[in-house]
């Protein structure tokens, strides 16, 4: 074990922008499945021997990256990734505890673009952990321009940062649809009341999704083309099919896997999603303005 040693694992975007901040104050490497060019890229066994580690791979790639990598050595971890688990319904929490106890492992959640932390740019954070000092070790590690604050509600985190990736889909659709403001303002707040409804069923506390994990990324994501999901949105209503839309981001869009994940979990739970339940519709080929009448309708 490299005591006190910290590596991230996974260098896509939020990957290398956490490497970013977290070599702020001290040394951090950084691993992923393709080798980079990126000062301090070390092979996963020296980044596993870390003991802290960030992993920042999608949500849907983690259970077998888990299975086929991943030896529990008492490493310290927290998760990057915003979804749930498309072909299961499960979340990401529940997968990480078949290989780490709950004291070593915490859940990244708030509003935070990878592109403007890689530009040192300021942000508030939430390290969501069932142990304070876990958050207590992590959060000396973040430089002086994130603010980071500590939550028990791992599911609420958990679901406000996967169910506002389906809900920034909805309002690039809004977008892309020139539905005007005032239909964006009223999907984005009825998408918070129908995230945190969700969230009621699984546990989650309401403040969370008023805070930072919540509110807080829903409006950052819901209300810029920064966002992959946002612009899934936006070429949805320009009538490109989603492989074309997916091919052109070549980067993650985690919305579009937990829409499945969500549309699981309200029918087998019987929880109402109506926007949820729309944008999984649109993914698999409704015309985005018949999904804008029966929002309305229904
Ligand atoms: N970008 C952002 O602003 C933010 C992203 N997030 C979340 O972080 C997660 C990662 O997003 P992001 O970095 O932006 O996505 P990217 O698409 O930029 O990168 C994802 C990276 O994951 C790695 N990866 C993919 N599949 C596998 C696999 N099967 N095994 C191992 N590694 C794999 C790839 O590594 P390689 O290239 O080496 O193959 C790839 O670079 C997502 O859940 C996202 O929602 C959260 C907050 C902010
Ligand atoms: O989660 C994010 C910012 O907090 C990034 O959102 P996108 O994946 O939609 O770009």
């Amino acid at each position: 074990m490299r005591k006190g040693q910290i590596a991230v694992i996974g260098a896509g975007k939020w990957g290398q922008a956490l490497h970013f901040a977290l070599s702020s104050k001290q040394e951090c490497f950084i691993s992923s499945r393709t080798k980079r060019d990126i000062k301090n890229f070390v092979d996963l066994d020296f980044a596993l021997s870390c003991e802290y580690l960030v992993i920042a791979i999608p949500a849907q790639e983690i259970r077998t990256w888990l299975k086929e990598n991943f030896v529990f050595k008492n490493q310290k971890i927290l998760v990057a990734s915003k979804g749930i688990e498309a072909s299961s319904g499960e979340f990401l929490n529940n997968i990480y505890a078949d290989f780490v106890p709950d004291e070593n492992i915490g859940f990244i959640s708030g509003p935070s673009f990878a592109a403007e932390v890689i530009k040192a740019l300021p942000c508030a954070l939430v390290l969501n952990s069932k142990s304070k000092e876990l958050y207590d070790e992590f959060s000396k590690f973040f430089p002086d321009f994130i603010k980071t604050y500590y939550s028990k509600d791992i599911i609420g985190a958990e679901i406000a940062g996967a169910y506002k990736n389906v809900l920034a889909i909805a309002s690039g659709i809004c977008e892309g649809l020139n539905l005007g403001k005032n239909a964006q303002a009223s999907l984005i707040a009825r998408g918070l009341v129908e995230m945190q409804r969700f969230g009621k069923h699984f546990g989650a506390k309401k403040a969370t999704f008023l805070g930072l994990s919540g509110a807080g990324d829903l409006f950052l994501t819901a209300n810029s083309t920064m966002s992959r999901n946002y612009r899934v949105g936006l070429g949805l209503a320009q009538g490109k099919s989603l492989e074309l839309i997916l091919e052109e981001l070549k980067e993650v869009a985690e919305g579009v896997k937990t829409a499945t994940a969500i549309e699981k979990l309200s029918n087998k739970y019987t929880i109402y999603t109506p926007i949820a339940k729309e944008v999984k519709l649109i993914l698999d080929g409704k015309n985005p303005k018949d999904s804008l009448k029966d929002l309305i309708k229904n």
